[in-house]
């Protein structure tokens, strides 16, 4: 889907604002509790795992699950593909669950996560408004053409300064 990019804008998150924004989707999660709290998550990996694990840190939810599915080879998108499964004994239908991912952009990768557990409550730290409809709860609203650079993608380097000598 190459007619997306290049994208206009770039949002550079550190560690810290995913950490404090991953805080701030666990407490909104926190006032949607069903009565007992939330049973398990599912991280979508791989950019779920980072946020799934501090929220589940958050609520103290101790059954931590992952499913798998790729859908970008870098900023080049392609049909979201299953790789594992979470183990559906435990899931089954996604009741009390709660699914985790860093974002969500077209809202394709969600759309097939989402069919596994139909009645999971749907949670990302960032949201486009493409996929905005396929989340139950998310944080930050973000322009659909940025890109979002998470930081374990990214690596501290020196930068000229504005005036040179
Ligand atoms: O809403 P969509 O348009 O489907 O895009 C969102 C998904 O794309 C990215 O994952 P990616 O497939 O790049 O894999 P990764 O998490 O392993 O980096 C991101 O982490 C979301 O899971
Ligand atoms: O904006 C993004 N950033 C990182 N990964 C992504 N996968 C889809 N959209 C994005
Ligand atoms: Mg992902």
């Amino acid at each position: 889907m190459n007619d997306r990019l290049p994208h206009e804008k770039g949002f550079h998150v550190s560690w810290d604002q995913i950490h404090r924004d991953a805080r701030a989707l666990a407490w909104r999660l926190q006032g949607v509790a069903p009565e007992g709290g939330w049973r398990a998550v599912v991280a979508i990996t791989r950019g779920g795992m980072a946020p799934a694990m501090i929220v589940a840190r958050e609520l103290d939810i101790r059954t931590v699950d992952t499913i798998s599915v790729k859908s970008y080879d870098h900023q080049t998108q392609s049909e979201p593909r299953v790789i594992k499964s979470p183990d559906m004994d435990i899931i089954g239908d996604g009741e009390g669950v709660l699914i985790v991912d860093d974002l969500v952009d077209t809202g394709k990768t969600l759309e097939v996560v989402r069919a596994k557990m139909p009645k999971a409550h749907v949670a990302t730290v960032y949201a486009k408004p493409m996929g905005r409809s396929q989340v139950n709860t998310f944080v930050t609203e973000v322009s659909q053409d940025t890109w979002i650079f998470f930081p374990w993608d990214m690596a501290l380097q020196y930068v000229e300064p504005y005036r040179g000598t």
